[in-house]
């Protein structure tokens, strides 16, 4: 069998990297002797997150547009052209079978050189409102993977294939897993624990939410796990020093902090959203309100729908987030009906289905 090369692009945010991440394994699975590259932007969290999964990544000069005027912005052109420069090289080194893309700035310039060079290539658009990025690649793409119905209102009917979004293997089977996820945050196992996620980077909103309630959360008899994002760390993490209580800036063993959690609050960043359908517990979303078209809102309200988890909005955590949180933690028949219904909307087949895509397009 010929040793297949594959470049994966996507970045900026968790959101992007880990669907490439979860893509990548389970090529690599099928194919043990394949060769891997990842290209993202130079000063993003994918140029660690990815040598720490295990493979090798090239970063471009390439950063989003601000809608403000910043240097940054006026650097742009240039950026955008020593990235396609650069995309270009890596293309002719590396002569990769397929590309992948996953979102995010990289992926443009990286699979826009790839389909002049005729690489066959595949997107993957995690959210139910497609991005800049895949909407500028979707004419020349062979194939286009999503996870939402109605997306032919961004792409050409006949690219699309619903699979669902793509999650890293060891996030499907967490049930074993409790005891090491409580012994990995010293929490104990006599208490019920809440894991707080405010998406890859980190929510203010949530932080300041929390940081507010945590007296009251403690007083309801649970344990807490508190992903606080990089970004506020510094500003939160004296609340490690509460009994009961671990902020971290970042989750790398996800597997065992949900495996840990018996109650969850979250962002419902796409990604977020079908992890937490595969690990079936009690959800409250707080949506992001800062992202295009509300798209977190709509991606829980998805959920909502099936009566698989509980919506909270932001402008909502002032007035009532102390009554549904309590209500839910005490009420474990509530908990159940939760987890178990939001299980049923998960999609296990994701990754395996965008890899026989993948196999379709290699020559
Ligand atoms: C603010 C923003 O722009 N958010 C977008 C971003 O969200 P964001 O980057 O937060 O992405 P998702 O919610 O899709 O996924 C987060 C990923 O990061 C992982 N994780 C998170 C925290 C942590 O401590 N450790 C860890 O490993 C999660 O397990 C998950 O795999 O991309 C998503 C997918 O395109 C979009 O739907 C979101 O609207």
């Amino acid at each position: 069998m010929k040793n297949y090369k594959f470049i994966l692009s996507g970045g900026g945010t968790g959101g992007h990297i880990y669907p490439a991440i979860a893509i990548a394994d389970a090529l690599k699975e099928k194919y043990p002797q394949a060769e891997f590259l990842f290209v993202g932007s130079q000063d993003r969290m994918e140029m660690e997150k990815v040598p720490k999964a295990g493979y090798k990544i090239e970063g471009l000069w390439i950063a989003g547009i601000q809608r403000k005027l910043t240097w940054s912005n006026l650097m742009f052109p240039f950026k955008l052209i020593s990235s396609l420069f650069k995309s270009a090289t890596i293309i002719r080194r590396f002569k990769p079978d397929v590309v992948i893309g996953t979102g995010g700035f990289a992926s443009g310039p990286l699979l826009e050189m790839a389909t002049r060079y005729n690489v066959p290539a595949l997107i993957q658009e995690q959210n139910s409102f497609a991005g800049i990025t895949n909407k500028l690649l979707a004419k020349k793409v062979q194939k286009i993977c999503v996870a939402y119905d109605g997306m032919q209102q961004f792409f050409p009917q006949e690219k699309i294939i619903k699979t669902g979004n793509p999650v890293r293997q060891d996030l499907i089977f967490i049930d074993q897993n409790r005891e090491e996820g409580l012994t990995k945050y010293g929490l104990k196992p006599q208490k019920k624990t809440l894991l707080i996620l405010g998406g890859s980077l980190g929510a203010r909103a949530i932080n300041k939410l929390i940081d507010r309630e945590l007296q009251f959360i403690l007083d309801q008899n649970v344990q807490v796990i508190w992903q606080s994002g990089q970004l506020y760390f510094e500003e939160y993490k004296t609340h490690s020093k509460t009994e009961d209580v671990q902020v971290l800036p970042y989750i790398d063993t996800m597997s065992l902090a949900y495996a840990a959690a018996d109650i969850i609050i979250s962002r419902a960043g796409a990604g977020s959203v079908s992890e937490l359908a595969l690990v079936g517990k009690p959800v409250i979303f707080i949506p992001s309100p800062n992202v295009a078209e509300d798209h977190q809102t709509k991606n829980a309200e998805a959920i909502v729908e099936k009566d698989a988890a509980i919506l909270l909005k932001e402008k909502e955590l002032e007035n009532r987030f102390e009554e549904i949180f309590k209500e839910l933690v005490e009420d474990e028949e509530r908990q159940a009906i939760l987890g178990t219904n939001f299980k049923k909307i998960a999609l296990p087949q994701a990754t395996q289905q965008i890899v026989n895509e993948v196999e379709k397009l290699l020559k």
